[in-house]
C-alpha cells in the first residue's frame, strides 16, 4: 500500500494539536461524538477529551469502543475531562433516545454533538438497489436528523443552547460511485443551514464539515482490496499532494465547537488539502462498460 504509506504520518499530530488550543477550553461541557471508536470520530474524541470534555462516544461495536476508551483512560493528563462508551445503531430512535438519556445521566446535558457516524458503499448509480440506497441516506441524512432533533429536544432547547458539528462530503460536483451518500451529505449541508436559522434562538450553532480523503486505517478497511487503486487516481488531483488525517478534521471540528467559531452557524467547511476547488477523476471500478461506466465494486470492498 505504497500510496498510504505515504500519506501516513505526514501530519505529527500525537499528542494531538492540543498546542492549539487551550487545555481549558471545553473543561466540564458534556460532548457526543457518534462513531467516536475510530478514524475521526476517536481523534475528535480525543482531542475533545484531552481539552476537559467529558465525552461519550458511541457506535455499533462494543469492543472497538471500549479499546478505544482504554486508549485514552492511558492517555489522562491532569487537563483530561472524562470518557465513556455505549453501543448504538443511529438508524434506530428508540437506541438514540436511550444513547441520549444514558449520556446525560452520565455526564450532564449534552452541549457539544459531534454527529460523525457515517459512510458508505461505492457502486455504480445503475448497479445501486433502492435498498442499498435508501440505506446510505438513512444511515447519514435521517440519522443526522435524527441525532441531532434528539439532542436538541433534550439538552440545547432549554436556552442554553450548545454546538453540533455534522459530517458531510465534498459533493459539490457529484460523485462518481457514490451517488447514495453524496445526495445524502448535499442534503446534510443543506439541513445545517436551516438548523441553524431555527435554533439560533435556541443558541445553538449547526455547522457541518466536509473531509476531502482522509487516511485512517478503519476508513480505508472498508476499500479492501480497491484502495491502492483508489488513491493512486485521487491523490494526484489533491493540491496539497497528500491524504488528509483524521487530526486534521478533529482540529476543524474542536474549532467549530469552540467560542472562537461563537458567530459561525450553518456554514460546512472543506477539509480537504484544497481538493474541492479541483475536478475529481473518475474513481477506479471493477469492469468499466459503456453502459455502466463506474461498474461495480466487490462487496469486500466497503466504503
Ligand atoms: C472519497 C471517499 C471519501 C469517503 C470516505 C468514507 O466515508 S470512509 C468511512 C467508511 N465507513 C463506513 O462506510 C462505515 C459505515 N458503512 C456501512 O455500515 C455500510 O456501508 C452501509 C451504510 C451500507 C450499511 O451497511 P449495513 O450492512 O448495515 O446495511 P444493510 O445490511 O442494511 O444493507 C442495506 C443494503 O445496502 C446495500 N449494500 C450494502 N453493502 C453493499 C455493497 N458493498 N455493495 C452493494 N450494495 C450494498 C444492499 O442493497 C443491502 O441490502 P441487501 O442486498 O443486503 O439486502
Ligand atoms: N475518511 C474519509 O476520507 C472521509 C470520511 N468521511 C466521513 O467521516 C465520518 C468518519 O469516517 P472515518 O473515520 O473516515 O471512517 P470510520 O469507518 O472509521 O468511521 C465510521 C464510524 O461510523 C460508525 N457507524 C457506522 N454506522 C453506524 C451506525 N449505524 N450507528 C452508529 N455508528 C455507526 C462506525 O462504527 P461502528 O461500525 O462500530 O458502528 C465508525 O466508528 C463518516 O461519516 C465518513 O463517511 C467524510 C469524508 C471523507
Amino acid at each position: 500500500m505504497a500510496a498510504v504509506d505515504r500519506a501516513a504520518g505526514l501530519a505529527d499530530c500525537d499528542p494531538p494539536l492540543t498546542g492549539v488550543f487551550s487545555e481549558q477550553l471545553f473543561r466540564g461541557q458534556c460532548a457526543l461524538v457518534t462513531g467516536g471508536g475510530t478514524g475521526i470520530g476517536f481523534a475528535t474524541a480525543r482531542l475533545l477529551f484531552h481539552l476537559g470534555a467529558s465525552v461519550m462516544i458511541a457506535a455499533r461495536r462494543e469492543v472497538v469502543l471500549a479499546e478505544a476508551c482504554a486508549t485514552l483512560e492511558a492517555e489522562r493528563t491532569a487537563a483530561s475531562g472524562q470518557i465513556g462508551f455505549t453501543t448504538v445503531d443511529i438508524r434506530s430512535s428508540e437506541a438514540v433516545s436511550a444513547l441520549v438519556e444514558e449520556t446525560v445521566g452520565r455526564f450532564g446535558p449534552i452541549r457539544l454533538l459531534v454527529q460523525n457516524s457515517g459512510g458508505q458503499f461505492v457502486s455504480d448509480a445503475a448497479s445501486m438497489s433502492v435498498k442499498g440506497f435508501n440505506s446510505v441516506v438513512q444511515l447519514n441524512l435521517v440519522s443526522t436528523f435524527r441525532v441531532a432533533r434528539a439532542v436538541f429536544d433534550a439538552c440545547m432547547s432549554d436556552g442554553r443552547g450548545g454546538a453540533i458539528v455534522a459530517m458531510s462530503l465534498d459533493v459539490d460536483n457529484g460523485m462518481p460511485g457514490m451517488a447514495h451518500s453524496a445526495a445524502a451529505r448535499a442534503g446534510i449541508n443543506n439541513l445545517v443551514k436551516t438548523l441553524s436559522i431555527e435554533w439560533a434562538a435556541s443558541g445553538v450553532r449547526v455547522n457541518a464539515v466536509a473531509p476531502g480523503i482522509i487516511y485512517s486505517e478503519s476508513a480505508f478497511s472498508h476499500y479492501g482490496d480497491a484502495a491502492e487503486d483508489l488513491l493512486s487516481a485521487l491523490l494526484p488531483a489533491i493540491p496539497a499532494k497528500r491524504l488528509g488525517t483524521p487530526e486534521e478534521v478533529a482540529g476543524v471540528v474542536a474549532f467549530l465547537l469552540s467560542p472562537a467559531a461563537s458567530y459561525v452557524t450553518g456554514s460546512t467547511v472543506a477539509i480537504g488539502g484544497g481538493s474541492h476547488l479541483v475536478r475529481k477523476p473518475l474513481l477506479p471500478m471493477d469492469e468499466p462498460c459503456a453502459s455502466q461506466p463506474y461498474g461495480r465494486l466487490p462487496r469486500k470492498a466497503r466504503l
